[in-house]
């Protein structure tokens, strides 16, 4: 979507960008000219995803470099071994996608307190650790720096069966919108992406693993019917990270097929057949005849 070259100059540090979404932005802002540094627990996993990044049949003249720095983001030393590494090798820091997260799929009541702890530690923690220490950074070196978190859909309208995920992506919803307004006169802007269903191995095994995934289709609710393609998804990031969305910050873009309105209270309606509103559509003219007669008596 942007032109070439668009992310030049520019560095990222995007947390979980070893695999899944965060392989495919990182990928993309690396095309655009970025240099990334990528990270998450497993570093032989962030090596692989470096050296295919760094060595992408096609890779245009003016790629990006990429940085790969094992850091668990509950651990504050570690996120900060990531910073000063990053800028001994690439200069400076412009941009934080904060993407790393755990999550599966469970009834709240089977869960062990340490089993909540893990998930909202890795994804409000760890959002809240790594956008601390950046951000001081920035303030102190006057970068007028982009934090962008990946959020979900259901941050805002809440969801059965993810919960521990459900109240931490929520509370990094509310830092994202905070921040932005105590950030701004710094120049720092905040924003957030809530995808829909975008494939991925990581996402997929913990969410829909059988016999969920033969129970349900996770497209049926979509009114676009498909899933997401991780290009569209990159191609918002790298967009919100550059300075052409300078003026939009504390905001939360919603890429979802529109799924989230399938809450709508008739949305789910399109099982109806055409005979069946045929049917429908006497019995309302029926009932609108009957109350003007009323009217009239
Ligand atoms: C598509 C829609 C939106 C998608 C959103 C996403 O975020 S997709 C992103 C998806 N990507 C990812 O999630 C990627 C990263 N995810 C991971 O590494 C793991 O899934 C992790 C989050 C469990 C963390 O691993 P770890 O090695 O740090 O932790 P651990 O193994 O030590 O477990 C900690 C506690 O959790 C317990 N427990 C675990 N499973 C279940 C269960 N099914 N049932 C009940 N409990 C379960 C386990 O028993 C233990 O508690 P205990 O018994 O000691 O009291
Ligand atoms: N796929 C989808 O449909 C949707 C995804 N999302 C969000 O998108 C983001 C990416 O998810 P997705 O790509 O699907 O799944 P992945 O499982 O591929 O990505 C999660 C990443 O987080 C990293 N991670 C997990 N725990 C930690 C930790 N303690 N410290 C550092 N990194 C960690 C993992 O790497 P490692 O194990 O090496 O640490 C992994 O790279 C997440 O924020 C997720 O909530 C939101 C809505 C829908």
């Amino acid at each position: 979507m942007l032109r070439d070259g668009a992310m030049q100059g520019k560095t990222i540090i995007v947390t979980g960008g070893g695999t899944g979404l965060g392989k495919s932005i990182s990928r993309y802002l690396v095309q655009l000219g970025a240099n990334v540094t990528i990270c998450s627990r497993r570093q032989a996993v962030i090596d692989e995803t470096a050296h295919e990044l760094m060595n992408e049949p096609g890779r245009p003249v003016g790629a990006g470099q990429v940085l790969a720095i094992a850091c668990d983001v509950r651990n504050p030393a570690e996120i900060e071994h990531v910073i000063s590494q990053t800028i001994e090798k690439f200069g400076r820091i412009d941009g934080l996608l904060n993407n790393s997260a755990g999550n599966f799929i469970s009834p709240t009541e089977r869960l062990s307190y340490k089993a909540f702890d893990t998930i909202v530690d890795i994804v409000l923690r760890g959002t809240y650790y790594f956008t601390l220490a950046v951000g001081k950074y920035w303030i102190e070196n006057k970068i007028p720096g982009t934090v962008l978190n990946i959020s979900t859909t259901y941050a805002t309208t809440g969801s059965g069966y993810v919960v521990p995920s459900a109240v931490a992506k929520g509370g990094a919803l509310i830092m994202t919108k905070s921040l932005a307004a105590e950030w701004g006169k710094y120049g720092i802007r905040l924003n957030a992406i809530a995808p829909g269903p975008f494939p991925t191995k990581g996402a997929w095994d913990r969410l829909f693993p059988e016999p969920l995934a033969s129970m349900m289709d996770p497209t049926s609710r979509i009114p676009l019917k498909r899933v997401g393609e991780h290009g569209e998804l990159a191609n918002l990031a790298a967009y919100l990270l550059s300075d052409y969305s300078g003026y939009i910050t504390g905001e939360t873009i919603t890429i979802d097929g529109g799924e989230v309105l399938a809450a709508g209270e008739f949305s789910h309606l399109e099982q109806v057949s055409s005979e069946q509103w045929d049917m429908i559509e006497q019995t309302i003219k029926q009932a609108n005849r009957a109350s003007k007669k009323e009217g009239q008596g």
